[in-house]
């Protein structure tokens, strides 16, 4: 059988405006999809807006607009919202969409002739921002836990769903399917919540009080509960029941959602389901919340970080690298704009950035400004092969598990192999020797290769930088590359052009910009230490060097290692990684204290001191000179 996969976010209540939360979740369904279908896997993706109900009623009426007309508006800042995400949802739906209305009036016909609809009396306490009624039991100090406002106290006769009648089938389900809600945390949740008799759920709302909603077929006095309605947009939004697509894709639905929704998710709908003669879908994905300062970040709340904010300061492929990396599916994140640019800078300006500038500007120069030909890559240079194998293996596995940060750690490890590798080969000295010129191309030759295989794993996630990589390496038709062309090694075609491309990931200069808002005030300087004698001062050694060759040091924050030329070839260790990218510092002339006793920072034997000093806004900054000084020169 073909493969298939549907992935399905939640429609987003049109109260106001798409914040960062919302983004997480569409995009998360954005990197799932985009990798079946790198997979080869017939896909598809479903997203949209909630628009019936009470809050939006509310929210229409304050700005003096009808319900439908602030529904469209607020709906088409999530629909246009979502391509300049490059997010690649094949259908955006809505519940006002007459398909929908007209597929949520079968479903309530479908389980009312079942007989698992009744009319009863209900009264309770109701909050307005929940849209329901709440049990004495579940209210904290008499007010709606989630939103600290006391409820109204309300008597209605409405319609309900018999929804007790499937708890046992819905826990005998659960068990049998250990995934059927995941990570377990959640499973765990609403099992625990399962354990309690389940109470029916009123699916209806007397027009007389809201108008806003679909019609009940049976009762035209009567419009849906929102939840009712909303969630039978993942059927209907695939043609539910005689379409090709609802054939095709419902047998293999997955769901993502935050923990805020969960209970209608793992108990209403799959009761619904039941109830109404459908298969249950096949996973529900939960994952946590994005919070700031310890709070969810929420609508309701106004504590909102806007996406198109951060993608413009920062560019898009960042944001959806930081947001997939940060968050461990189904825990909760905070966000913070500086450990975002803190991972910018680390791992997409240095680590991939520079492997992928570094890698190109030595095909340029040592092989024409093509991709070599080699006849067989053995030795050593399998390492980046047996990676790559490697790594795709483990990235398939994060992705059944949904444990996206652990893809992209693979992923980043393979970087760091490359990067290595680069250093041991040393391809500038091959290239020195006639005779090292078929071991050269060799390595080049890899390398060009891992960029491919990387530029793959890296595009459900970055498919912007995975298009410009592809195209630094010549490849034509970067959208031909997909996880079937990289399981196959060495397909990189000899002779491709190389283009030239512009830096990937600029490194952003945050401190510059905070210290303009904090306008801090230096420390003094520290007092003058004891007086020391010319001979004492003469004993230390300081000299020019010139840097030859920077690099990061793998897993530190603040080390980079230097290759220096004092007259003789030395390395020296210096902890300015935070304040200086390794390119920057290539070529210039700096001052070193040359017989300082060696040290080893991370196991690197470092021989000799760089000097630096501060600068007014905390950063640092090395010792240089305002004339080219001579190479190995004694500074006095
Ligand atoms: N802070 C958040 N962290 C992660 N996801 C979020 C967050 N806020 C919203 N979402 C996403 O949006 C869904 C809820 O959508 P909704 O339109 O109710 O947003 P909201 O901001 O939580 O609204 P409100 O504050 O009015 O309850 C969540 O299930 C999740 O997919
Ligand atoms: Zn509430």
């Amino acid at each position: 059988m073909e493969n298939t996969y549907y992935v399905t976010t939640p429609i987003y209540y049109v109260n106001a405006s798409p914040h960062l939360g919302h983004a997480y979740t569409t995009i998360v369904a954005d990197v799932l999809a985009r990798y079946h279908r790198l997979s080869g896997h017939r896909t598809f993706f479903l997203t949209g807006t909630d628009e019936h109900g009470d809050k939006i009623a509310e929210a229409a009426d304050k700005s003096g607009v009808t319900p439908k007309a602030y529904a469209d508006r607020i709906s088409s800042q999530f629909r246009e919202l979502w391509p300049k995400l490059s997010v690649t949802n094949d259908f955006f739906i809505r519940t006002t969409d007459a398909r929908h209305i007209e597929t949520v009036q079968t479903i309530l016909r479908k389980v009312y002739d079942a007989g698992d609809i009744y009319f009863g009396h209900y009264e309770g306490f109701y909050c307005v921002g929940c849209e329901r009624f709440y049990t004495e039991k579940e209210l904290v100090d008499g007010k709606c836990p989630d939103h600290q406002t006391e409820p109204e106290f309300r008597k209605e006769s409405n319609y309900f769903f018999r929804m007790s009648r499937y708890q046992e089938w819905l826990i005998a389900h659960i068990k049998e399917h250990p995934d059927f809600i995941r990570p377990e945390r959640y499973r765990n949740e609403v099992l625990a919540f399962l354990r309690e008799p389940l109470e029916d759920l009123c699916i209806s709302r007397p027009k007389a009080r809201l108008s806003w909603g679909i019609t009940l077929p049976f009762d035209e006095n009567y419009v849906t509960y929102v939840w009712f309605d909303a969630l039978i947009n993942y059927i209907s939004g695939i043609d539910y029941p005689d379409g090709e697509n609802f054939r095709t894709f419902w047998p293999v639905a997955e769901h993502l959602i935050a923990k805020d929704i969960l209970k209608p998710h793992g108990i209403y709908w799959p009761t619904m389901l039941k109830a109404a003669g459908i298969e249950p879908y096949s996973h529900l994905n939960v994952h946590g919340y994005w919070n700031v300062d310890s709070s969810k970040m929420s609508k309701s709340i106004g504590n909102v970080v806007r996406p198109l904010d951060l993608k413009d300061k920062y560019g898009l492929d960042a944001f959806r690298y930081y947001l997939l990396r940060e968050m461990v599916f189904g825990l909760d994140s905070s966000f913070s704009e500086e450990s975002f640019v803190l991972r910018v800078n680390a791992e997409l300006a240095n680590d991939l950035g520079n492997l992928v500038s570094r890698v190109t500007s030595m095909a340029m120069k040592f092989c024409q400004g093509a991709v070599p030909a080699v006849t067989e890559v053995t030795g050593a240079d399998r390492i980046l092969a047996d990676t790559a194998f490697r790594v795709l293996a483990e990235v398939k596995t994060s992705f059944r598990e949904l444990t996206f940060h652990k893809a992209l750690m693979s992923i980043w490890d393979y970087i760091g192999t490359a990067n290595r590798y680069i250093v041991e080969q040393e391809p500038w000295n091959l290239a020195k020797d006639q005779s090292k010129k078929a071991k050269l191309d060799e390595v080049i030759y890899s390398l060009l290769e891992t960029l491919r295989v990387i530029a793959v794993l890296i595009s459900p996630f970055m498919p912007g930088s995975a298009e410009k990589i592809l195209l630094q390496l010549g490849i034509a038709h970067p959208d031909r590359e997909n996880f079937g062309t990289i399981r196959t090694w060495g397909a990189l075609a000899p002779g491709l052009r190389l283009q030239r491309g512009e830096a990937l990931f600029p490194r952003i200069d945050y401190r510059s910009e905070t210290a303009a808002v904090e306008q801090k005030i230096p420390a003094p300087p520290p007092p003058i230490k004891p007086e020391v004698s010319y001979e004492d001062f003469e004993k230390i050694d300081l000299r020019v060097a010139r840097i030859l060759e920077a690099e990061i040091v793998p897993k530190s924050a603040k080390l980079l290692k230097l290759k220096i030329d004092i007259g003789e070839e030395r390395t020296v260790v210096a902890g300015i990684a935070k304040d200086y990218a390794p390119e920057q510092l290539v070529g210039k002339s700096i001052v070193i204290v040359a017989n300082l006793k060696p040290a080893k920072l991370m196991g690197i034997e470092s021989r000799g001191m760089l000097l630096a000093t501060d600068t007014t806004d905390e950063g640092i900054t090395v010792l240089s000179f305002d004339r080219e000084p001579r190479t190995g020169a004694k500074v006095r």
